[in-house]
C-alpha cells in the first residue's frame, strides 16, 4: 500500500452491515491506529481497489493520502453514514470520490469484480473520468478526481427537536427551560439589546413610540421592552464594551496626542502603532489560522480586491473567474472589474448557478464539476463561505482541495461565515480570504473588515543571491511580475508574493526610515496598504474581547441548538396540536418554505424564509410593529438570523408566535396565495 506503514485487516464498527454489503473493507495502520488517526478504507475488492491504489499513487505519489473512500455519491444517505462511521472514531479521511453514471458502481464492482468506468455525475452533464489505466500509463491522461482531506465537514445532522410534539415545543415553558440549559446565557447582558420604543422612534434614547401598526391596532404593549433581535447577519449588535473601548481611545487621543501611537498606557490599550498585532490573537482563532495569517485592515470588498491583485493572475490559458450565479453583488462587481482590469471580456466570468430560482441549493456535485468542467481555463475560484441568500454553509475543505488539485487559486467571502461556524482557514489550506466585522463580529456599521493570507503564500525570504535558483520563483509567482525582479547580490530587497503594497504593510522596524525600500511583514500583514483607523480598531478590539469570553465551538453548540429550535417552530404551523408530522397528513401547510439547507452541517445561524407571494410587505410591518427585526430580501425572503452570542430561545419563541401571527393575517387579507420567488 502506498502510505508504506504495516497495516491490519479490521471491519468497521457501527453502521458496517451497508459497508458489508458493498463490499466494503476497513483497514486501519497497525502502529497505533488511535495516535496516528489514519485509516484506509476501499470499497470493493481486487480489482476496483487496485484501481483507486493505482489512480492515487500515480496521481499523487502516495504522498499525504492515508486513505481512499470509494463513495456512492449518487445515494447521499450512505456517503454520510460512512463518513460519520469514521469521524466518531476520531478518524482523518482522505477522500477519492467518485460518482457512477447509475449510482450502482460498488455494488457492481463487488459482485462482479470487474473495475468501473467512472463518471463524475452532475444534474446537467457528466464527465468521463475515464476507464482504469494499464500499467505505465502516464497519469496526465486522467482527469483528477475529487478528493477530500482531513475529516469530513458536512456529515449529516439529526434534527433535534423532531420527536416533541408540537404543545411542549411551542410552549413559552420549552422556550423558557432551553434558555436555562443554555450555558452561554450570560453573554446576553454583554449587548445591548434595543428595546421596542428606541426602534420605533426617531430620536436618540428611549422614547415611546407612536407608530401605528397596520391594522390600527394597539402596537407593542411596553416600548420599555427589549426587541427581538434577529438580525445579526446584516449588523451585529453593540457590545457593551465597546462604548467604554471608545471612550478610552477618545481619553487617549485627547490626553496624549500623538504619542498614543507609541506610548503603553496603563489600564490603556495597545498603542495604536501595533494595535494591528493585538487583534490577531483573537481573529486567528475565530477563523482557524495562525495568528500570522490574519489581519485587521479595509473593508471587505476593498480586501476581495487586494487580494485578487495578488492572487489572481492571469495568463493567456488559465484566465477565467468562477463565483456563484447569485454572488452578493458586490463581489459579482468585484469578479468582474478584475476582468476588466485586466483586458478580459465579461464572458470569462463563470457562474455556478443554482438547479432552479426556487431552489438555491448548490450541490457538491454541482459545484466541483462546473469547477472541472472550466479547469484548465480557470485561474481562480471565488466563493462565499456562507452563501447570504440562504445562508448555505459552503464545503469549503472539499471546494478547495478540489480546486488545488486543478492548479486553481480558490478564495472564500466569509462575510456570513466569520464569528458564525467554526472555521479551520490553514487545516484546510485555504488560500485567501476576506470578511467583514460587523455581522456576527459585531464590531459596528462599516467597521474595519479582515483577511486570511495562508502561511505558505506570505512567505517573505531574503535577498536571494543570482545563483540561487529556487528564489527567483516564490509562491508560484514569477520575479518577473514582482518589485523586485532583478535579483542580485546587491539588491537589498527580499522575495515575496507580489501584491498592492503601502507603507503599512512594511517592516515596522524600517517603517520610519523613510527609505522606500519595501521590506514585506511576514505572513498576512504585510498586505496591509495605510495605518488602520485606530477607531475601527478600537471597536474590534471590543468585538473580539466578547468572543474571547467563549469559544467557536461552544457558540457553535448553541447555534446548532437554537436555529434548529427555530427551523422546528417555524415548520410546526398547524394552528391545532399535532406533531411536524400531522402537516403531511392534510393539516395546512404554511404560507412559507424554509430555503436553507435542513442539514444544519450545511448552515450557520441563519433560515431563510422564502414567503408566498405578495405577503413580505405585510408581514414585515406587522412584525417590525411588534420589535421584531429581521431582514428581507425582495421579492419574497425574510432572512432570520439567532445569534448564537446574544439571542435567547426566548426571542424565537416570540418571533414565531409574532410572525405566523402576521401570515395568517396576511392570508386573511387575501395575499399569499401564489408560490413565492426568489431573487431573479
Ligand atoms: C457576502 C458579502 N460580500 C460582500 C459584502 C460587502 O461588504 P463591504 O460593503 O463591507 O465591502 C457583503 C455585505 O455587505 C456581503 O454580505
Ligand atoms: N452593510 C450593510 C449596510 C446597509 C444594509 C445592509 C448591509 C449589509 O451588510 C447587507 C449584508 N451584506 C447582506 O447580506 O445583505
Amino acid at each position: 500500500m502506498s502510505i508504506g506503514v504495516p497495516e491490519e485487516s479490521v471491519r468497521a464498527g457501527s453502521g458496517d452491515g451497508e459497508r458489508r454489503r458493498a463490499g466494503f473493507e476497513v483497514r486501519r495502520r497497525a502502529d497505533g491506529a488511535r495516535k496516528s488517526r489514519y485509516i484506509d478504507c476501499c470499497c470493493g475488492d481486487g480489482a476496483v481497489v487496485r484501481y483507486a491504489r493505482e489512480v492515487v499513487r500515480r496521481r499523487f505519489g502516495g504522498v499525504g493520502l492515508d486513505a481512499i473512500l470509494l463513495v456512492r455519491r449518487a445515494r447521499r444517505q450512505e456517503a454520510h453514514m460512512l463518513d460519520e462511521d469514521a469521524i466518531s472514531g476520531g478518524i482523518a479521511l482522505c477522500t477519492l470520490q467518485c460518482w457512477s453514471g447509475n449510482g450502482l458502481m460498488m455494488q457492481d464492482a463487488a459482485r462482479h469484480r470487474r473495475p468501473p468506468t467512472f463518471i463524475q455525475q452532475t444534474p446537467k452533464r457528466a464527465c468521463h473520468l475515464g476507464p482504469p489505466l494499464p500499467p505505465g500509463q502516464p497519469s496526465s491522461s486522467l482527469s483528477p478526481p475529487a478528493v477530500r482531506t482531513g475529516s469530513r465537514a458536512m456529515p449529516k445532522l439529526e434534527r433535534l427537536f423532531q420527536r416533541i410534539g408540537s404543545e411542549e415545543l411551542c410552549s413559552e415553558e420549552f422556550a423558557r427551560k432551553e434558555d436555562e440549559r443554555d450555558a452561554l446565557r450570560d453573554l446576553r447582558s454583554e449587548f445591548v439589546i434595543p428595546t421596542k420604543g428606541d426602534l420605533g422612534n426617531k430620536r436618540y434614547g428611549p422614547a415611546r413610540t407612536n407608530r401605528t401598526d397596520v391594522s390600527n391596532e394597539q402596537t407593542a404593549s411596553d416600548d420599555s421592552e427589549e426587541s427581538i433581535y434577529l438580525c445579526g447577519n446584516s449588523l451585529g449588535l453593540q457590545p457593551r464594551r465597546t462604548r467604554d473601548y471608545i471612550n478610552k481611545y477618545l481619553d487617549t487621543w485627547a490626553s496624549k496626542g500623538v504619542f498614543g501611537h507609541f506610548k503603553e498606557l496603563e489600564d490603556g490599550h495597545a498603542p495604536w502603532l501595533h494595535i494591528d498585532d493585538a487583534v490577531k490573537g483573537p481573529t486567528a482563532k475565530i477563523v482557524g489560522a495562525l495568528p500570522s495569517e490574519v489581519v485587521i485592515m479595509e473593508t471587505l470588498t476593498a480586501n476581495l480586491h487586494l487580494l485578487m491583485a495578488s492572487f489572481y493572475r492571469p495568463t493567456k490559458d488559465r484566465y477565467k473567474i468562477i463565483i456563484e450565479g447569485k454572488a452578493f453583488p458586490s463581489d459579482h462587481y468585484a469578479a468582474l472589474s478584475q476582468l476588466a482590469h485586466h483586458d478580459l471580456p465579461p464572458s470569462a466570468l463563470i457562474t455556478i448557478d443554482p438547479p432552479s430560482p426556487s431552489s438555491p441549493y448548490l450541490s457538491n456535485e454541482h459545484i466541483l464539476s462546473t469547477i472541472s468542467q472550466h479547469a484548465a481555463s480557470t485561474a481562480l475560484v471565488l466563493l462565499p463561505g456562507i452563501q447570504f441568500y440562504s445562508g448555505q454553509f459552503l464545503d469549503i475543505e472539499l471546494i478547495t482541495h478540489h480546486c488545488h488539485l486543478l492548479g486553481i487559486t480558490v478564495g472564500w467571502d466569509l462575510a456570513h461565515a466569520v464569528g458564525n461556524v467554526p472555521l479551520k482557514l490553514h487545516d484546510w489550506n485555504v488560500d485567501f480570504a476576506a470578511w467583514c466585522n460587523y455581522k456576527y463580529m459585531n464590531g459596528g456599521p462599516g467597521v474595519i473588515g479582515g483577511l486570511f493570507v495562508h502561511e505558505r503564500h506570505g512567505k517573505v525570504r531574503p535577498t536571494a543571491l543570482p545563483q540561487d535558483s529556487e528564489a527567483v520563483h516564490i509562491n508560484g509567482a514569477s520575479s518577473g511580475t514582482s518589485s523586485n525582479s532583478t535579483s542580485t547580490s546587491t539588491n537589498p530587497e527580499p522575495h515575496y508574493r507580489p501584491r498592492l503594497s503601502g507603507w503599512w504593510g512594511s517592516d515596522k522596524r524600517s517603517r520610519f526610515r523613510m527609505e522606500n525600500v519595501f521590506v514585506p511583514i511576514p505572513g498576512a500583514s504585510g498586505f496591509q496598504l495605510s495605518n488602520p483607523s485606530a477607531l475601527d480598531m478600537t471597536a474590534v478590539q471590543a468585538s473580539l474581547d466578547v468572543f474571547e469570553l467563549t469559544s467557536m465551538d461552544a457558540l457553535r453548540a448553541k447555534s446548532l441548538r437554537i436555529t434548529a429550535y427555530l427551523e422546528e417552530r417555524l415548520l410546526r404551523w398547524s394552528d391545532t396540536d399535532g406533531d411536524a408530522d400531522a402537516n403531511a397528513g392534510g393539516v395546512p401547510k404554511p404560507p412559507y418554505t424554509l430555503i436553507t439547507p435542513p442539514n444544519p452541517a450545511e448552515r450557520g445561524a441563519q433560515i431563510s424564509v422564502l414567503l408566498h407571494h405578495d405577503m413580505l410587505d405585510f408581514v414585515l410591518e406587522f412584525i417590525e410593529a411588534r420589535g421584531v427585526v429581521v431582514d428581507e430580501r425582495k421579492p419574497d425572503v425574510l432572512r432570520v438570523a439567532p445569534a448564537p452570542l446574544y439571542n435567547s430561545f426566548g426571542d424565537v419563541h416570540r418571533f414565531v408566535g409574532i410572525f405566523q401571527e402576521a401570515c395568517r393575517r396576511a392570508l386573511e387579507k387575501g395575499t399569499g396565495k401564489g408560490e413565492g420567488r426568489i431573487e431573479e
